[in-house]
């Protein structure tokens, strides 16, 4: 049987491996990177920081320890959060073959070199030319472990391998879409969560279901405007991975990026939020990297300029949403 090597065991890194174990087409080796919690996975079957309350399938290794994980795989998932993939994968790329499938289902953009993953992995590995592709969509870790029905995208511009990883992941539960467009794929997952963090700061003002919607449908068009320039075809937003994961975000309070954005309009500070939480809320470093991007692409994004004076300007939220609703008057 061929083996995956999951990198990652947060709540979705623990999730897919989960899933993947469950399917039986591959062996798995999931790397969880905190030894202490390792020792309680191992103990009590369940990843009681990230996962509680979901059993792991028997068939599922872990181990602390990256490189027993890598050894001989033949599959690679990277589930770090963004801004640690360089650095985790620079400690270990002697140890992938040549022309490894490295397959990201991690969300954002790096800051330092405002890269979309994708250009992250393919950097770090550039020697073993690796092939690449993204899963992302609409997917709540809590929801697939919970075996609910989910449809996902997976991106990838090889498409025998885009087709065979769509087997390997896909079950009675969770159905995977090939797409060949893999940075509109990316993409989508990294800028819902910008919108997902506006959208939890308009409900947590109490400014209605109106303000909600127009956040989502003028969201979705300035994550295509800056896809378009990066290359992505803008159908890809209106799928899965756009439209799909954008709704999901910013509607399903199971959502960390959504709840960021709810304590900040109630009048949290981000530093508090940010300190009070284990899990990542990846669109606070992404609005960042976007908002450098876009200016330095050309690309308007209203939204996110606004999301980024909050976060990092200290702007009220209120007057944030005034001075959306009150910019030029346009064609739609
Ligand atoms: N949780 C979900 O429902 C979900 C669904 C789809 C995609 N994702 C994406 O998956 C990626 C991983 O998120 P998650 O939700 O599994 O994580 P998580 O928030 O559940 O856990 C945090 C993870 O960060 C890791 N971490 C912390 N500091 C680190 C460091 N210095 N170096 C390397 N790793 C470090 C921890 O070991 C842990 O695995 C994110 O990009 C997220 O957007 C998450
Ligand atoms: O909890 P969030 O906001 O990181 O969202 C999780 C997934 O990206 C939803 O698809």
């Amino acid at each position: 049987m061929k083996k995956i090597a999951v990198l990652g065991g947060g709540s979705w890194g623990t999730t897919l491996a989960n899933l993947l174990a469950e399917n039986a087409k591959l062996e798995v080796f999931l790397w969880i990177r905190e030894k202490e919690l390792l020792a309680e996975v191992k103990a009590k079957g369940e990843n009681t920081w990230y996962l509680p309350g979901v059993k792991l399938h028997s068939n599922l290794r872990t181990s602390a320890d990256i490189t027993e994980v890598l050894m001989d795989a033949n599959y690679f998932l990277v589930v770090v959060p963004c801004q640690y993939i360089r650095g985790v994968l620079q400690e270990v790329k002697d140890m992938f073959p040549v022309n490894p499938i490295v397959i990201c289902a991690s969300k954002g953009i790096e800051i330092e070199s405002l890269s979309p993953l994708s250009k992250v992995i393919n950097d770090v590995l550039s020697e073993k030319k690796p092939i690449y592709a993204i899963l992302s969509g609409p997917s709540f870790a809590k929801e697939v472990s919970a075996k609910l029905p989910t449809a996902v995208s997976l991106g990838c511009i090889n498409e025998k391998v885009g087709r065979d990883l769509q087997q390997l992941f896909s079950n009675s539960y969770f159905r995977v879409y090939y797409n060949p467009d893999y940075r509109g794929v990316e993409l989508g997952g990294a800028l819902k969560n910008i919108i997902a963090l506006a959208a939890g700061i308009a409900d947590g003002l109490g400014f209605g279901h109106d303000a909600r919607a127009a956040l989502i449908t003028r969201g979705l068009a300035e994550m295509s405007r800056l896809g378009i320039a990066l290359g992505a075809k803008e159908r890809t937003f209106m799928g899965l991975s756009g439209m799909g994961d954008l709704v999901l975000t910013c509607t399903g309070d199971l959502s960390r990026n959504r709840q960021v954005g709810l304590r900040l309009g109630q009048g949290e500070k981000l530093k508090e939020i940010i300190n009070s939480m284990r899990m990542v809320a990846e669109g606070v470093k992404t609005t960042k990297a976007v908002y450098r991007l876009a200016q330095s692409l050309n690309v308007e994004m209203p939204i996110t300029e606004q999301v980024y004076a909050i976060l990092y300007d200290n702007k009220d939220p209120r007057q944030a949403v005034c001075e959306l609703m009150e910019r030029k008057l346009k064609e739609e």
